[in-house]
């Protein structure tokens, strides 16, 4: 029995901070200025918190100017607006992204709409969706970004491949497939109403699973050979008497791995791209504000 090939996604997200740090002097001496994100943080969500502090010192190690604006979980939904608006206007602000999930009384969409479409680094503006599902130039969401540039590194050409995604969010599932499709994949959605899944995905050169449910594609639904992109991040418990839990993607890895040409774990996989994609996608949004080209290889 043959064993698939694990691929490191944080591997691969290093060098891509590593392509991004090389790039920005070359930005900066043309531009008089460091490119510039904005990370705004409502609440105190551990994870949130982490995921934040994260991306403040990655801006900082690429030699980025990194904003962080940290508001109560109380605040006003006119409030946080404004904070936008004033962050539309900041000139050294060249990326914005407003860390999710918000408080429940925050309408997330009309935040979401607040921000400039060109400092949309999260790609999740109307504008960016439409504009990526159009065929135009966009500022495309991370996730589904990061999962693209793994599985263009892993198969090279995509074109005639037949692509399932599981999920049909408008932060991945949806964009991802639009991705999928700008690479002449023949591409699936599947989601929870989709009959006889495992017929569906086994039928897939390439599986991308987010949906959010700890280990939920079999090893056996998998076509021999996939590559399969596993997006999920669930908290399982690990160990009932000390309360630990431990991380898992949305596909059964272990036994996944007897079927598969490759595929990516958790942690370790997806998660890293998203990281390096927004300092990429920031990197992408200085150029086009300071209508400079963007620069090769990102
Ligand atoms: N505005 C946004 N909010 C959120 C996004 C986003 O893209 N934009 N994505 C997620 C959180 N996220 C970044 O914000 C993120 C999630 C996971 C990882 C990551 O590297 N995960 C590790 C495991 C982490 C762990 O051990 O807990 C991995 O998979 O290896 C990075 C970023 C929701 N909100």
């Amino acid at each position: 029995m043959s064993i698939g090939k694990i691929i490191d996604g944080k591997a691969f997200a290093a060098g891509l901070r590593e392509r991004i740090a090389q790039a920005v002097p070359t930005f900066v001496e043309q531009a008089g200025r460091k490119p510039g994100l904005a990370v705004v943080l409502v609440g105190e969500d551990p994870a949130s918190s982490v995921y934040v502090r994260s991306k403040g010192k990655m801006t900082v190690a690429v030699g980025m100017d990194s904003f962080e604006f940290k508001r109560p979980a109380t605040i006003g939904q006119d409030d946080l607006l404004d904070l936008i608006d004033e962050l539309n206007q900041d000139d050294r602000v060249d990326g914005i992204l407003v860390q999710l999930p918000l408080p429940d009384h925050i309408d997330e969409a009309a935040v979401i709409a607040a921000i400039d479409p060109a400092k949309d680094v999260d790609g999740f503006h109307v504008v960016n969706a439409g504009r990526l599902a159009t065929g135009q130039e966009a500022l495309v969401p991370c996730t589904p970004m990061g999962c693209i540039m793994l599985l263009k590194d892993e198969l090279g050409d995509l074109s005639g491949k037949e692509a399932v995604v599981i999920g049909r969010s408008n932060i991945v599932g949806k964009p991802m497939a639009q991705l999928l499709l700008a690479e002449n994949a023949t591409v699936t959605i599947a989601h929870s109403r989709t009959h006889d899944l495992a017929s569906v995905v086994h039928r897939a050169d390439i599986v991308v699973a987010a949906v959010g449910r700890p280990e939920m594609v079999k090893g056996e639904w998998i076509k021999p050979g996939a590559t399969v992109i596993d997006v999920g991040i669930n908290r399982v418990p690990d160990d009932e008497d000390t309360g630990k839990s431990r991380i898992v993607g949305d596909v059964a890895t272990a036994e996944a791995l007897a079927h598969v040409g490759a595929i990516t774990p958790v942690p370790g996989g997806v998660g890293p791209m998203t990281i390096a994609v927004l300092l990429r996608n920031t990197l992408v949004a200085a150029h086009a504000r300071a209508g400079l080209t963007k620069p090769d290889g990102l």
